[in-house]
Parts: structure tokens; C-alpha cells; sequence
């Protein structure tokens, strides 16, 4: 099977240079870094090393074209957004394919990604004319409060190399509907789609510098973004780690920030669960995308009475995923994103198995960064995977008794973006979901991704929404104006 670029993705999608100001751009000192495919390390392009020169240059862009943006109509910063997304969705098939190439994902998922992807731009184009500001009744006969809603600015976004499609529009349409500029930076791993989403905005028309890319090294881009008195607002999805540095160094130009970062999300099953449900559902949660997804449930934790059929139905679905490279048909888990995603997965199973977990399934490296679909029973607090982020296809199997404990357990994590459980009892339903520290609950659900929703977490995983309509007040200022004198 051919794995190069150009037998699988038309050419006007394919770009190796940034865009600043409208124009595709090489770095200043000429200097590139290799795009390489997770499932055969094959190099499939390369791309500019940008850096703190070429980021500053397209923020100035940014500024200009943001104040002849903000004055065009809502409408017609609807229509630009909207035409985008017809072109995402008459590309979806190459799109999909070119972020099966970079990223790994299976085709099918990676043109489910697209979809997801192109129904920001919608939804965004849609919210725009519903940017409304409000009016207050006044304290005195003769004065009167108005609040406006105006676009913060220039906004910084810092995406991740999971969602490659999906997590650009996610902050790019809210952004460019509310009437800002975007200095945009992709994962390093990722960054094809982002510049092919670049060339269908421009053939929208995207005016020059509305929408920048700057590809390269994360320490210096990021550092530009942050240090710029110029941006406004940061939007970041990435590792609570690197989500803690960007907020500090954000601190001294006091910036908006919105942070979409790790998670540890619990997936309990109650003993009253409809069982069949239950497992399609831990499927789903746990391998979508070889469990490198933020919402991606860490840690199932199973009521007693249930715990034993669960783990038999659950290991034997796991057992029959099909895994291998995204563009063969079939493929149901692709590879892990690189050796140290790896490298993070064996390490949390050896440690699992050394305290105590039961092998169930897997467990085994398939070669590249290829790792089966892995069941661990018997799980327990001490081991990494009970805290960390694991974000590869490991499921780990803990026991509980009574409802409070698998509360206690589950909220048991600096993280809190989503959560799952499994119940029929009403009364539960409502207990559990209002006890549990995420941002988001899936209630016999394990689907929390869409874009008419609130999307992100609480605790440390994260800062603002993203997706609905509160997506659009990560980008906007609040201006009230006092009228006196009204007689
Ligand atoms: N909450 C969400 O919506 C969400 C969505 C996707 C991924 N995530 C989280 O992201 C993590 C996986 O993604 P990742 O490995 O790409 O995370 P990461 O934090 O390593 O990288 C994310 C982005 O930040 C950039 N980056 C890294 N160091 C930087 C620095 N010093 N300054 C500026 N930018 C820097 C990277 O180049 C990339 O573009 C997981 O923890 C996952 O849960 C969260
Ligand atoms: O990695 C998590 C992203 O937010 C992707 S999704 O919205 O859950 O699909």
C-alpha cells in the first residue's frame, strides 16, 4: 500500500509552508522538520521550522486584519465561515485521508473527525449573527445600561496532535465568528490538516491574515503568543502540564485564557446497568481512536454484583478489535502517535501487573508503536494508571462496593473533565451526576462530543468551553456603557 502524500490527497491540499498574512511562508532561516506516518515512520512531508520571528510578523498581521474583520457585517462573516465548511465537507474523504497518514487514526474515524470539524464551522457561521448584547433596567429615571459583546482581538490557539481537524475549527470558528484574528499553532506531529484546512478557508475567502499558521518548534511560538501584549486571548488544548507554563507565562500580560487539558475520566458500572449497553459504551469510551482521546475513559470502575459479567462480555469485545494501519479497511484501533506514547503505555502496565492487576487481554507491543487492546482486572488506587493519564488502549478493571465509594474513587484525581456511569435507577441518576467533579457526564452515554455542547473540564483539566453557544464568550470582551442625562 502506497503510503505517500500525493497518491492519496489532491494537491491543492497539500501544503509545505505556513500562511502569514495570506501568503505561504517558509521559515525565515529556511530550516524544516519532517511530518512522519505513526503506522510505518515513513517521512510524509516537511514543513517550516518557524519561531519567535515568524510569529511575531503574523501577529502583526493578525492585528491589522482583525480590526477590518470585526467591522464586516455578522453576515458576512457567516458566509466565509459557511463556505469553509461546504469545502471541508467536499473534501472529507481527502481530508481523511491525509489525517489517517499523519495521525494514525482509522479512516473511518478520521472522516467522522472531518464531520466534526466541519460543524463548527457551521454552527460558528450560525452564531454569529446571535452575537447579542443586552440591555439592564437602570437604578435612576435618567440614565440607561447598555453591554456590548466585541471581539477580544488577536487570539493565540495551541492544538493538539489527537484531533488535528476538529481541534482547529473548534477554535478557529468561534473566534473568527465573534470577529477576532487567529495566530493558529499545530501540533508539531500534525501539522498537514491544519495547512489543508488553511487552503479551504483562503478559496473561502478568508481575507489575508484573519487566519495565520505558524508551524515549528512549541517552546519559541509559544512563548511569542504568550509574552504579546498584542494577543488577547489564548486558547489551548494540549497536557495540564504545558497548559500550567502557558498559563504562567501568560500571567504578565494578563491575557483570557481557555484551556482544554488532561484527563482521568471514571466510567462507572452499577450492578442495575442494562450490561449490553454498558460494554458497547466501555468499548467505545476506552478505544475510539486507540484511547488517545481526552475524554477517554482512565479507569472503569465496576459494582461488585456486576463486576464478573462485565469483565467477561468487556474482555471478549476488546479481544476481537482489529488492529492495524488506519487506511486498511477494517482497522478498528491504529497505532500509538510515537515511541514515547508507548513507551507511557508499557510503562503503566508493567507497573499495573507488578501490584497486582490480572492480565485479561493484550498486553503485548505489536511493533512500531503498535500496542493490542489491553484488559487489566483487579485494579487498584496505587498503581499509575489510577492517577495518570494512560491515553493508549489499556482498560483497567477497578472494584467497588457501595455507590459513595465509586464516588469517592472516581472523584479521586486532580482532573475532572468527563465521566461516564451505567445506571437505571432515576434516583441514582441524578445523585451521581451531581456529585461527580467533571465537566462533563455521559449518563448511560459514552458519547460527550458534539458541537452544540459545552465541551471541557474542571479542576485541572482546564479553563472555558468550548462547542454551544458559550464557545463564542471565550472571545469576546463584555463593554457596558452607562447613558446619563436622559431627561
Ligand atoms: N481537554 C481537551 O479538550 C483535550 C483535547 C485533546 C487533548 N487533550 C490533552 O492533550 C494531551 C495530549 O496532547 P499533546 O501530547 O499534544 O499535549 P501537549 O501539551 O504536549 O501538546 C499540545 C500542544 O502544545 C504544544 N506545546 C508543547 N509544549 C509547548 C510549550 N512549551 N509552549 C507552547 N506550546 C507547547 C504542542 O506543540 C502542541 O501543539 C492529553 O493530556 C490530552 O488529554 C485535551
Ligand atoms: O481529545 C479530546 C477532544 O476534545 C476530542 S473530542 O471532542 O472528544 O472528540
Amino acid at each position: 500500500m502506497s503510503n505517500t502524500l500525493e497518491d492519496w490527497v489532491p494537491a491543492e491540499l497539500l501544503r509545505d509552508r505556513g500562511l502569514i498574512d495570506g501568503v505561504w511562508t517558509a521559515a525565515d532561516t529556511g530550516a524544516e522538520f519532517e511530518v512522519t506516518n505513526p503506522a510505518s515512520g515513513e517521512v510524509l512531508a516537511r514543513v517550516p521550522d518557524m519561531g519567535a520571528p515568524e510569529t511575531s510578523v503574523a501577529i502583526e498581521a493578525a492585528e491589522r486584519a482583525q480590526r477590518l474583520w470585526a467591522a464586516r457585517t455578522a453576515s458576512e462573516r457567516a458566509e466565509v465561515l459557511f463556505r469553509w465548511r461546504d469545502l471541508v465537507l467536499e473534501n472529507q474523504d481527502a481530508l481523511a485521508r491525509l489525517l489517517t497518514l499523519e495521525q494514525g487514526k482509522p479512516f473511518a474515524e478520521a472522516r467522522g473527525e472531518i464531520g466534526y470539524a466541519a460543524s463548527f464551522l457551521r454552527f460558528y457561521g450560525e452564531e454569529a449573527r446571535r452575537i447579542r448584547g443586552e440591555t439592564i433596567p437602570s437604578a435612576s429615571a435618567d440614565t440607561r445600561i447598555v453591554v456590548l459583546r466585541q471581539p477580544i482581538g488577536v487570539a493565540a490557539c495551541i492544538t493538539p496532535w489527537n484531533f488535528p481537524a476538529a481541534m482547529i475549527t473548534r477554535k478557529a470558528a468561534p473566534a473568527i465568528a465573534a470577529g477576532c484574528a487567529v495566530v493558529m499553532k499545530p501540533a508539531e506531529l500534525t501539522p498537514l490538516s491544519a495547512l489543508a484546512l488553511a487552503a479551504l478557508a483562503e478559496r473561502a475567502g478568508m481575507p489575508a491574515g484573519v487566519l495565520n499558521i505558524v508551524t515549528g518548534g512549541p517552546q519559541a511560538i509559544g512563548a511569542e503568543l504568550c509574552a504579546s501584549p498584542a494577543v488577547r486571548a489564548l486558547s489551548f488544548t494540549g497536557s495540564t502540564d504545558v497548559g500550567r507554563l502557558l498559563s504562567a507565562q501568560c500571567a504578565p500580560t494578563v491575557k483570557k485564557l481557555s484551556l482544554e487539558l488532561g484527563g482521568n475520566a471514571p466510567f462507572i458500572v452499577f450492578d442495575d446497568a442494562d450490561l449490553d449497553a454498558a460494554v458497547e459504551g466501555a468499548v467505545l469510551s476506552k478505544y475510539r481512536h486507540s484511547g488517545q482521546t481526552c475524554v477517554c475513559t482512565n479507569r472503569f470502575l465496576v459494582q461488585d454484583g456486576i463486576y464478573d459479567a462485565f469483565t467477561e462480555r468487556f474482555t471478549s469485545r476488546v479481544a476481537q478489535l482489529t488492529v492495524g494501519n488506519g487506511m486498511l479497511d477494517g482497522v478498528q484501533v491504529g497505532p500509538l502517535i510515537d515511541d514515547r506514547a508507548l513507551g507511557k503505555v508499557q510503562a503503566h502496565v508493567a507497573d499495573a501487573l507488578d501490584n497486582g492487576a490480572k492480565l485479561l487481554t493484550g498486553g503485548e507491543h505489536l511493533g512500531g508503536t503498535f500496542y493490542a487492546p489491553t484488559v487489566l482486572g483487579e485494579a487498584t488506587t496505587g498503581m499509575r494508571l489510577a492517577t495518570e493519564e494512560t491515553f493508549g488502549p489499556v482498560a483497567a478493571l477497578f472494584r467497588f462496593g457501595e455507590e459513595a465509594e465509586a464516588i469517592q474513587l472516581a472523584n479521586d484525581t486532580e482532573y475532572g473533565l468527563g465521566g461516564y456511569f451505567y445506571t437505571r435507577d432515576i434516583g441514582r441518576v441524578w445523585r451521581v451526576a451531581e456529585q461527580l467533579e467533571t465537566g462533563m457526564v455521559g449518563i448511560n452515554s459514552a458519547m460527550l462530543s458534539v458541537e452544540i455542547a459545552p465541551f471541557g473540564g474542571v479542576k485541572q483539566s482546564g479553563i472555558g468551553r468550548e462547542g454551544s453557544h458559550h464557545g463564542i464568550d471565550e472571545f469576546v470582551e463584555l463593554k457596558y456603557l452607562a447613558f446619563g442625562g436622559i431627561q
